[in-house]
């Protein structure tokens, strides 16, 4: 096969020599006068290559027999191509479109002769070529939300799943059937059963994903809390808590008692309105043992635990969801077809997770520390009541935020608030703060340039350089938190906000094409701490209207404060203090956050543009 090459005939072109290479295979067409253009049974594409490397196949495939177009020459009419019957393979690969480099789009080459015998042998050593390449999974567990979107999760999964069972990717598919579903699975599933699996894929949007990633996270993250200020209440306990590293740092140790709590909370399901990962009340309801055929016997084979980060496990997105904000700063598209593709291939991203410790609910509530994992973003006030906002208005569907944001926008509610964030050694605040501009002569945006923004793209080199992912073993107890140095300086803000946010990825979407934090890196170890204080209502809609236009800078106006940051801590004296951890309401007055480095991977490989 290799060397001389083989005849063939391909689909669109004609009889080819085929050769193999190392990292893949290229076609001669031996007619070349017919002249042959792109003809593909999906549909007219670039321009057709002439080799096809491994890394671009996703699935071969032996058909049967059947027909292969003739060379379809651009200078004949498309009707007179001429069909052979022959015995035929598939090889399906990937192309970018030229409009959207980001987007990936299947592309399939057909491969026909007359001898079954040879199409049979071309199939088992291109796939065994393809199995070399590193990294793909072989079992993934599904979750599909069913109602996410406009109710497109189960149609976005019936869309990409032949893409699956063509890859030979075996999937367990979990239908959800409530808020709480995914995560109740992913809490208890025994660490032997999880390791059966590659990975996770959500069908579904941000609150789903959210939903898994805090089922993974709980009791399996070893970090420790975040660290917090001296003057906030629950600093200086010595005690060290099982399940939670005292690293020495200023690090808020919670009493045991505490965190005794925080497991039993977890663990008895016990009812809290608004967070379904406390509210079940129901049994998983899923016995991932009883309906997976390759089972082994539960007689106690020692099999170490699950911790996170490792370099094995990775989490997928099958963007269904109404913002898919995750999906758009880690991948470039909203594209169910693309994320798909990039799971099969095994394209690996290492995500930066910020881990939010809530003290308490309220100011009278009893101080009981629950730890949330977020991937996107964690707000408070604006960013918080939309959510609250919006459970009202379900019935709209996703129009219900722009409903809910109007609403709560037009309110222009201010909470009076306490913020105290880590400097950062290397960089200075990164927009103008109310002090830059104190002086003059109220300038609406302050003249500050903010210096030139390193966009996180496909091999960014700045998370390269900061990564520690990949290097270790699910067996250390890595502290995943950026390191943070000896004596952490702390800062305090404080005032009337009409929000707080802080971003852990750009968060991109489609009414902000370059997020909220354009310059927010997937897996550097930073927060990007949004402080909005209160101002007059226009020129806060000045600030928000300028999110959703490219290349522009929401984050000048003297009214924001953007501080680049490993963690901060916040307290309100407000009843009903909510955040927005990636969509989903959190009921909290005081939380200590910090950003956990590449705390876990996706099958993603960041957007190209
Ligand atoms: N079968 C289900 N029924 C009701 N809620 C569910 C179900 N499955 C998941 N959920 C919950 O619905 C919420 C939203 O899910 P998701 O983010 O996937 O969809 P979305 O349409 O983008 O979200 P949203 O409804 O918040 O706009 C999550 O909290 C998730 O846990």
């Amino acid at each position: 096969m290799q060397g001389d090459g083989e005849v063939l005939f391909l689909g669109g072109v004609g009889e080819v020599t085929v050769t193999l290479g190392h990292d893949g295979l290229s076609f001669l067409p031996l007619h070349p006068e017919l002249g042959s253009s792109c003809l593909s049974s999906i549909g007219l594409l670039p321009k057709l290559e002439n080799k096809i490397k491994f890394s671009d196949v996703y699935a071969v495939e032996l058909l049967d027999e059947g027909p292969v177009c003739g060379p379809w020459n651009t200078r004949i009419v498309v009707q007179s191509k001429k069909n052979s019957e022959m015995h035929r393979f598939a090889v399906h690969v990937i192309t970018r479109s030229r409009k959207h480099p980001s987007q990936l789009v299947p592309y399939e080459y057909l491969f026909g002769h007359k001898d079954p015998e040879t199409c049979k042998s071309w199939v088992e050593h291109l796939s065994a070529c393809i199995n070399n390449e590193q990294d793909r999974p072989k079992n993934l567990m599904v979750f599909v939300h069913p109602l996410c979107g406009k109710g497109r999760g189960c149609k976005n999964w019936e869309m990409v799943a032949p893409l699956f069972d063509r890859a030979k990717v075996n999937t367990k598919v979990i239908i959800t059937e409530r808020a709480g579903h995914a995560y109740d699975t992913l809490a208890s599933i025994s660490d032997k059963e999880l390791k059966k699996f590659d990975g996770v894929v959500a069908v579904g949007g941000d609150g789903l994903f959210n939903e898994i990633l805090n089922g993974l996270l709980n009791l399996r993250n070893k970090t420790s809390y975040p660290p917090t200020p001296e003057g906030f209440g629950y600093f200086g306990s010595t005690e060290k808590c099982q399940g939670y590293r005292n690293d020495g740092l200023n690090n808020s140790t919670p009493t045991s008692d505490a965190v005794k709590n925080v497991m039993l909370r977890v663990g008895s399901n016990k009812s809290d309105d608004h967070e379904p990962l406390l509210s079940t009340g129901q049994s998983v309801g899923l016995d991932i043992s009883s309906l997976n055929p390759n089972t082994e016997s539960s007689t106690g084979d020692q099999v170490p635990s699950v911790s996170f980060p490792n370099d094995w496990f990775r989490l997928g997105i099958i963007p269904s969801g109404s913002t898919d904000a995750i999906v758009l700063s880690t991948t470039g598209e909203r594209d169910a077809v693309t994320s798909a593709l990039l799971i099969i291939f095994g394209r690996r991203i290492a995500l930066d997770i910020a881990q939010v410790v809530r003290w308490k609910s309220s100011p009278s509530a009893e101080v009981l520390p629950t730890v949330r994992y977020a991937a996107s973003f964690a707000g408070y006030g604006f960013y918080g009541e939309v959510i609250r906002e919006s459970e009202n208005y379900r019935w709209m569907g996703p129009a219900r935020y722009d409903f809910s944001g109007t609403m709560v926008f037009l309110k222009h509610r201010s909470y009076d608030a306490k913020v105290a964030f880590l400097e950062n050694e290397n960089s200075h605040s990164l927009a103008a703060s109310a002090e830059n501009v104190a002086d003059e002569v109220q300038p609406l945006q302050s003249r500050r340039k903010r210096s030139r923004k390193t966009i996180c793209l496909a091999n960014c080199s700045v998370c390269k350089e900061t990564s520690t992912t990949g290097q270790n073993s699910e067996d250390e107890i890595p502290n995943s938190s950026q390191t943070i140095h000896d004596n952490p300086k702390w800062i305090w803000s404080e005032g009337r906000f009409l929000s707080v946010g802080a971003a852990v990825i750009s968060c991109r979407n489609e009414r902000a094409p370059d997020g909220l934090v354009a310059e927010a890196h997937l897996s550097d170890g930073f927060l990007h701490l949004l402080l909005i204080r209160d101002c007059p209502l226009p020129l806060y809609l000045w600030h928000l209207t300028q999110f959703t236009k490219k290349g522009s800078d929401p984050l000048t106006f003297k009214f924001v404060e953007h501080h680049k940051t490993q963690a901060f801590t916040f307290i309100s004296s407000h009843d009903e203090s909510v955040w927005n951890l990636d969509g989903e309401l959190f009921q909290a007055c005081e939380v200590s956050v910090q950003a956990c480095r590449g705390l876990v991977n996706l099958f993603a490989s960041g957007p190209e543009v």
